[in-house]
């Protein structure tokens, strides 16, 4: 059974759309990042499967439960934990209050274990914590009764680069335990460190479904590099290499014609080829600073769907993914706000 299970997932605020026929499962065991830019779709998404609004169009199942059915959405809601981008505490009570009364309202089996990890000053008010122990508090909430499963908006958000790391190495810790991990991500960095699968959504619709290695194979690396000697866009029109620049201005793809007339010791491109070319280019200058990294998030989507139709894109998506659904869950239309 499929942890999640998404068929024709819409949702509409009035004429505004949120969210548009998504269609895709999240397995058990396994941590699906959903990678989106900023009003994507990725909250709505996640405020729907957990029952806090009901959808216009479609259905989903969240642990086997059917999202317009209340009383089985609660039920299983004591196997799922949830981490909202911006945790809404009353602000008045400490943080040990807070866990206490969370712990009575849906157990506590790990809070001592989790303390250790992320340690908010628990005896101060939560309106006088910083934004980074606000998460910290909320993530200690969200784990403490051992949850199956673990939906997540933005959930590193408000975190140092320190506690990230650890966040994202806890979740590989977890999911060795067997949980599965949903989360909306916006940055490609940190999801890659811990999914195995990944969904992009974008103006509301799936645009790319896949394993990550695949992903990222596509998407390339940001390569750059400051030589010895001089250098123009056309030396590095090998196969693989888009994008050249020299100098920070763009020549525009590389091509054997093409030469930019630049002369300077800089160059950078987008490179999705194997390293082997790259590396023997490279070795013919006397290279001084080499950089290759992965491609920001934003430069993923221009790259592969700048200028194209969602629609079309969602067709492509649909006819590549072919029978790699499961074709579960039911036709429910307009179903009733869950109570949970
Ligand atoms: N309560 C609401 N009422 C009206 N429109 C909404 C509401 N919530 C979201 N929207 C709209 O739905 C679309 C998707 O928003 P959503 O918040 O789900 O995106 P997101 O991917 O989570 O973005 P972000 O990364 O900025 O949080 C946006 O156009 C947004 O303006």
């Amino acid at each position: 059974m499929a942890a999640i299970q998404t068929n024709g997932l819409t949702k509409y605020y009035g004429d505004v759309r949120g969210i548009e026929d998504l269609s895709f499962d999240v397995r058990e065991g396994e941590v699906f990042g959903f990678l989106g830019p900023n009003g994507a779709g990725k909250t709505t998404t996640i405020r729907t499967l957990m029952g806090f609004q009901s959808p216009t169009e479609g259905s989903a199942t969240v642990l086997g439960a059917d999202i317009a059915d209340a009383s089985a959405l609660r039920e299983a809601r004591s196997r799922i934990g949830f981490l909202p981008s911006e945790p809404g505490f009353n602000e008045n009570v400490t943080g040990r209050r807070l866990l206490e009364y969370h712990g009575s309202l849906r157990g506590d089996v790990r809070s001592d274990e989790l303390l250790e990890l992320f340690d908010p000053p628990l005896d101060r008010r939560v309106g006088d914590y910083s934004r980074g122990n606000k998460q910290m508090l909320a993530i200690v909430l969200a784990f403490m009764n051992d949850p199956d499963l673990m939906i997540m908006d933005e959930p590193t958000s408000g975190l140092d680069p320190l506690k990230q790391d650890q966040f994202l190495e806890f979740i590989r810790a977890e999911q060795e335990r067997g949980k599965t991990f949903f989360f909306s991500s916006h940055i490609l960095g940190e999801v890659r460190k811990v999914c195995d699968r990944i969904g992009i959504i974008r103006n509301g619709h799936l645009v790319e479904l896949e394993d990550i290695e695949s992903l990222l194979d596509r998407t390339g690396k940001v390569v750059r590099a400051n030589l010895g000697d001089s250098v123009t866009a056309n030396e590095f029109a090998i196969e693989g290499a888009h994008d050249v620049t020299v100098s920070g201005e763009s020549v525009g793809p590389a091509t054997a014609e093409t030469d930019g007339g630049e002369d300077s010791k800089t160059v950078s491109f987008t490179y999705t080829g194997t390293y082997e070319p790259l590396l023997r280019r490279l070795l013919n200058y006397d290279v001084l600073d080499l950089t290759i990294e992965e491609a920001p998030l934003e430069d993923v989507f221009m790259r592969f769907y700048g200028d194209h139709n969602p629609e079309e894109t969602v067709e492509r998506v649909e006819n590549e993914r072919g029978d790699d659904r499961d074709g579960g869950g039911t036709d429910d239309r307009n179903t009733e706000a869950a109570d949970v």
